[in-house]
Parts: C-alpha cells; structure tokens; sequence
C-alpha cells in the first residue's frame, strides 16, 4: 500500500485514445502531465471496440469481394478458418496487453498512474490504485476527463442475474455460437450480425426502429437486403420484454418479445448505444450529477463548472461517439488547453485552431458491413432541419468502370447533398465494396467547401470506382 500526493499542470483521467491524445498534446506543449487509468492504457476502442471488431471483419468483406471476382472466387467458397480468424484478432490487440501503449507514453514523458480516478473537488483527483493505496492528483490549471462511454443496456427484469453478450463480449469470444440474437440496429449490431453471420452463427436480428437510422434510408435498406441474403434472421419493429435461461447459466436463452412470441438461442447480445462513464468518477464533488454525458462547449470545456478547469473529451461528452472524432478533439483540447495556460490567443473563430467545427458539420463515418457503408456530413433530412436548401442527388453507380472491374454484379448507391444558396456539398452517402476509402475525397470536399463547379475539373481515375463522383456531377450539371 502506497500513499502519495503529486501535482501536475493537467491531470487526464482515463487513457483511452482520447485521453491518450490529449495528455501527448498537453505534454508536448510544455504541461506536465500525469494520466489514470484504471484498465487497459487504450481504451476501449483497442481492445474490445473498433480494433478487434474490424479484425473480425476483415476476413469477412475480403472474402465477400473475392466470391465477386471471376478467376478468384472458386478459390474462395469455402468457409472462413475461424481458430485463424480469432488468432488475427488476438494479435490485433495485442492478447489484451497494454505495453506498447506505455512504451508511447513512456516515450513522450507522460506520466501514468494505474487506478480508479474519481473528482475530489475543483482541480483534485483521487486514485484508488490496484495494490489499496491512494495517490492524491492536484492539477494546476486542468484536469480533462476522458472515461469513454459503456453499453447501455435495457431495463428488462433480472437482466443482471442472466448471461449476456455486450460489445465487451461480442468483440473477444473466441467461441462461435451456434444461434446469436442480436438486439440493436446501429452501427455494432449490423458489423458484429455480419461478422458472426459469416464465422458460421446463426443470427438474429431484433431491430426496433430500423437499421443505421442517423444515416441516408437507403443505407439501411441496402445492409438490411444484404444481412437477408446472406441467412441473418432479420425482424423490424421488435422489441424485447423479457430474458431468461431456465436451465441455469449454460442453458439456452429465451428472449420474449412484445408480441408474445419467444426465440431461444445461445447467446444475446444488447446493441442498443451508450452510457457515459462517469457513475462513479466524483461528479457530486463538483456539483454535478454522476451518470450524466458531460456538456461541453467547442473547446471541449466543460459549461458546468466555473473557472475553466474542466474539460470533458472523447465519448463522455457525448458530441460523437467515434475514435477518430475523438481524437481530433484531443488534438484541439490539448492545443487549447495549452494556449488559455500560457496566456495566448485562444480562435474560437469557425474553423479555428481552437474549435472543433468539423463535430457538427463533417464527421466522417464507415460502417464495415457488406455492403461498406461510407457517409460524411449532413443527411438530406438533417441538411432540410437545418433550413438548407438543398438539391439532393442519387446515383446508381454500379456500372462504373472501375466497380465493374472491382466486383461482378457490383451494387452501389450514391446521395450527394447539394446546398443550393452557397453551391457546394453539404453530405455525401457511399454504399457498396470497397467505399470506405472513398470517403475522404467527400470529407475534404465538405470541410474545404469547394464549389461543385469546382469539382467538376476534379477527374478521377479510370477505371476507379472514384468515377462516382463523375456521375454525382454529371447528374447536377444536367
Ligand atoms: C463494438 C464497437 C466498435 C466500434 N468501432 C469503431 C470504429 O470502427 N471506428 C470508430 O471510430 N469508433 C468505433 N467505436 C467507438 C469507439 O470505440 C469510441 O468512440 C472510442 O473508444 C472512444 O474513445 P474514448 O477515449 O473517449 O473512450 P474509451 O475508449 O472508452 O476509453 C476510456 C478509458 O477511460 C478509462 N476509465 C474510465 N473511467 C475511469 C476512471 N474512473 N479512472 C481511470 N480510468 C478510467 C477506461 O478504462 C478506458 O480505458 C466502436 C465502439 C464499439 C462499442
Ligand atoms: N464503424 C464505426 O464507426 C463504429 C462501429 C461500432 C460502433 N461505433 C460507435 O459506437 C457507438 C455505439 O454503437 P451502437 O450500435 O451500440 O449504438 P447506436 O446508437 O449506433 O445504435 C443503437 C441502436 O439500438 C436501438 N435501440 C436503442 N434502445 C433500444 C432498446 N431499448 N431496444 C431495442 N433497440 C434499441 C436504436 O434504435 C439503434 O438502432 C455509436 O455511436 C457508433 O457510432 C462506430
């Protein structure tokens, strides 16, 4: 047992890619810098998230776009090698072990403490380390809370008392069941009903709204098509009202639906979002309620609390829950952070160094489905409640050369959202193979807010499936 009292310019709590970010940013810019982590130091995106998630998914689309190419696909037909799959996925977060992640923070003189970090009052954490002891953290200017998000899960009765799959789960077993149900229609519930689809589960999905609803409707409905095709069980408008597994913790599940009918399966995994992890990181010390998503302005600071020093970064401010979004709010809360302590300028203009503009006008996104799903900036529902007037174009872009090149039967959809007053793209949608990579031409195109008339001269490569954006501006021009 070991008890200590330390100070530092800025204390992040949680080493998630996020807190990870800021504490290098802070640091680097002269801060001195102490990170807590109560897990693993890389969150939860490294280990139980996007990393293994699309391990598990790699060799599902790969082989999904070979079974398209003649000359390759009899070499394919056969079923995936599982025992490699899950090697893969082992190697891709590193058995669960964090040493390269402190070899880093090592490298940029962070300092780490393992533990429980909890608020204790402005400016003051309090870390309940591993071996019983406390370590007092008294931080000078800041202290950036960084604690991620965890599922959320349904207020069903007794759910506690019943085995269950959550992200956690559904990212790191290394078994295959023999009958999946999976609740949820957003973005974990279609990529893990397309992995475990194609590791040999049978799936289920119950989907109460509809699938990928933030997105274009014709991105749901083309996964939706596709999970069908490839035997996922797939039911709308479902809602769960009951779990149980009556021959004890091994036996099969019984999930009651709302209309009365029960499934069995082996495993059930809930889907269903987020919930911020600050339960139990010492809000009621500073006044505010533990288990709230905490609010923040464009730097990242928190609206709550006076004099400025908290903020709030990565999921937990609940502004987008996405690694790379996050990231580049660490990257601006770090810079900031370091400008208001040294007393510099702070541009908090549009687009300035200090702001992050992009988390509300061009948040890049891809949903490793089969088809990818590719999407950045404003739906055209969201662009029309936002009061733009818009032009929105839809094209079919299967025949392209490069898609015909790319896959045999290649089915492909494209939205471009056009704002009409200002003349430039406001959202582009990909869905089919391989789009993914497509997606940061229309990234760039939305944040550089280039004029389509613009674009035009902007030739893409032939035979590429980047000749969509040839059809996009055909079918604008007229
Ligand atoms: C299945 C799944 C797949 C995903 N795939 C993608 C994807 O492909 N691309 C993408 O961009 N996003 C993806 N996401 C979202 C992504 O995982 C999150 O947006 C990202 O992890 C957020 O990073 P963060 O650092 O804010 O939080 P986290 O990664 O959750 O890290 C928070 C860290 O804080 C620590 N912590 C929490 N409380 C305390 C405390 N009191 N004291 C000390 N430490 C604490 C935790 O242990 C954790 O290490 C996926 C999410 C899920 C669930
Ligand atoms: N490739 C990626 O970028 C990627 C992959 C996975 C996850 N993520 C991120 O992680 C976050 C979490 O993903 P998620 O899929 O858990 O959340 P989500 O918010 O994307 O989807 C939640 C789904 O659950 C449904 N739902 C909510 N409550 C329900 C209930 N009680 N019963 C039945 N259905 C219910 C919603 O209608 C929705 O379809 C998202 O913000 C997502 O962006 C990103």
């Amino acid at each position: 047992m070991n008890d200590t009292s330390r100070t530092y310019d800025v204390v992040v709590i949680g080493a998630g890619p996020v807190g990870e970010n800021v504490a290098d940013r802070t640091k680097a810019a002269g801060l001195s810098t102490v990170i807590v982590e109560s897990e693993l130091l890389g969150g939860e995106c490294s280990y139980w998230a996007c990393e293994p998630s699309k391990a598990l998914l790699r060799p599902v689309l790969a082989r999904a776009d070979a079974r398209r190419v003649p000359g390759l696909k009899q070499a394919v037909g056969g079923p995936l090698d599982v025992a490699a799959v899950f090697a893969h996925r082992d190697d891709i977060v590193n058995h669960w072990h964090d040493d390269d992640q402190v070899e880093w923070l090592n490298s940029v003189s962070v300092d780490i403490v393992r533990g429980h970090g909890r608020l204790d009052g402005p400016r003051q954490v309090v870390v309940s380390t591993p071996d019983g002891g406390t370590v007092r953290l008294t931080a000078r200017h800041v202290v950036a809370v960084c604690t991620g998000s965890g599922p959320a899960l349904p207020d069903l009765p007794r759910l506690d008392e019943v085995r269950h799959w959550t992200s956690r789960d559904v990212t790191s077993a290394d078994a295959v069941p023999g009958r999946l149900v999976v609740v949820g229609g957003g973005v974990v519930a279609v990529e893990m009903a397309t992995a475990w689809n194609a590791l040999g589960a049978e799936v289920t999905m119950l989907v109460r709204d509809g699938l990928l609803t933030r997105m274009e409707p014709f991105a749901g409905e083309l996964v939706a098509d596709a999970l069908r095709e490839a035997g996922v069980d797939m039911r709308f408008g479902t809602t769960v009202t009951a779990v149980a597994r009556d021959d004890g913790p091994d036996g099969e599940v019984a999930v009651t639906l709302a209309d009365g009918e029960r499934l069995v399966a082996d495993e059930i995994l809930f889907a269903i979002g987020r919930a911020p992890r600050t339960d139990d990181i010492g809000l009621e010390t500073i006044g505010l309620t533990p288990g709230d998503w905490l609010k923040v302005d464009d730097t990242c600071r928190s609206t709550a609390v006076e004099d400025g020093w908290l903020y709030a970064v990565g999921d937990v401010n609940h502004r987008v829950l996405m690694t790379h979004q996050g990231k580049y709010q660490a990257r601006i809360a770090g810079a900031v952070i370091a400008a208001r302590v040294k007393g510099e300028p702070v541009d908090e203009a549009r687009w300035g160094t200090h702001v992050t503009t992009a988390d509300s006008v061009a948040v890049p996104q891809v949903v490793f489905t089969d088809p990818e799903v590719a999407a950045v900036g404003l739906s055209a529902r969201e662009a029309e409640r936002a009061g733009h007037r818009v032009r929105v174009v839809d094209r079919d872009f299967g025949s392209v050369a490069g898609a015909v090149q790319y896959a045999e039967g290649f089915r492909g959809m494209a939205r471009m959202v056009v704002d009409l007053d200002r003349g430039t793209v406001v959202g582009v949608t990909f869905v089919g193979p391989g789009v993914a990579e497509l997606l940061h031409s229309a990234t760039i195109a939305v944040i550089s807010e280039v004029p389509v008339e613009r674009l035009w001269h902007a030739v893409p490569a032939f035979p590429t499936i980047s000749e969509v954006w040839l059809r996009l501006m055909e079918a604008y021009r007229g």
